[in-house]
């Protein structure tokens, strides 16, 4: 669905962000982009999106390079923005100009998700709360049901219902046609939400793979005193050491995607060089 090929891209007067990267993403996911603040993710989703030209390499939706802007990719795909810009108009005047370019476009589902982020249909969008503006373009980018939607740092802004709210507004919204794409250096907020982790680090892309991948080659779970020897990455915490080991007997555990961003931006290459060699990366 998404293909990024040998991709480079910086900013004018500054040091190049991404050379050469590479990523491929298919319909049926719901990806989290992990990064710091700073190391390139919207950069790269708005290359994704065609909102920035790579300078050299390829950024392709379904084989068609976005940064050309064909009216035929744009209508199967939809970037929400971290701040999105919201008109100085109401949500019906809003919808009558832009749904037109979603063909599947779908009012009831929009109303759905409207109400079930208490946001008010009535009033005219600048009037709303920036939480509620930002609800508000949520819903309306889910009820676009492109077959590409990507977010960026979605869950900002929102409070601690919102976020409840969110989690179960997109997984009622996914089907197995969509490609969901979702960033954050709130690592946490994606908790329960994504089944593919990609992680950006360093210009590159350091980690890629579907979670139930991860969690059948590597455990995630606490250990203390003598079991700390075959340890990929540990944190030391009150209740002994958060630990990311070695999954032989191919163990169930719940994946701690904190941990597993800190294991693989940290300067320990212990946890990768093990994916590697398990094949998961
Ligand atoms: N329009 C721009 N012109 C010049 N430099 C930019 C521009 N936009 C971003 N940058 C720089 O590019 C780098 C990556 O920025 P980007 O916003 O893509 O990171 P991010 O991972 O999304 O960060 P955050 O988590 O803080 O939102 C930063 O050093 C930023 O200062």
């Amino acid at each position: 669905m998404v293909r990024l090929t040998d991709l480079s891209f910086g900013y004018r007067n500054q040091p190049s962000l991404f050379s050469g990267l590479n990523l491929s993403l298919g319909v049926g996911h719901i990806y989290g982009l992990l990064g710091k603040n700073g190391s390139g993710k919207t950069t790269l989703l708005k290359n994704m999106v065609g909102l920035r030209s790579p300078q050299a390499g390829r950024a392709t939706v379904a084989g068609e390079d976005t940064a050309k802007r064909r009216p035929n990719v744009l209508s199967r795909m939809f970037f929400l923005p971290e701040e999105p810009y919201v008109p100085d108009q109401t949500a019906k005047v809003f919808l009558g100009m832009n749904s037109t370019f979603y063909p599947q476009f779908d009012r009831t589902l929009f109303g759905g998700y409207l109400e079930a982020f208490e946001v008010p249909e009535q009033r005219v969008l600048t009037k709303l709360s920036l939480g509620q503006q930002k609800k508000f373009m949520v819903a309306f980018a889910l009820a676009c049901r492109t077959k590409l939607l990507v977010m960026d740092e979605p869950t900002n802004g929102l409070d601690i219902p919102s976020k409840v709210q969110f989690r179960k507004v997109l997984a009622s919204a996914f089907d197995e046609d969509r490609c969901i794409v979702l960033s954050t250096h709130q690592v946490r907020d994606l908790d329960n939400l994504i089944d593919s982790v990609i992680i950006l680090h360093g210009g590159a892309i350091k980690l890629n793979a579907p979670l139930d991948q991860l969690t059948s080659q590597i455990r995630f779970g606490n250990v203390s005193g003598a079991d700390t020897a075959d340890i990929l990455y540990g944190e030391q915490a009150i209740d002994g050491t958060h630990a990311i080991l070695p999954n032989p007997e191919g163990a169930s555990s719940k994946p701690n995607l904190e941990l597993l961003f800190n294991a693989v931006v940290s300067d320990s290459g212990i946890l990768l060089d093990y994916l590697t060699t398990e094949g998961v990366r």
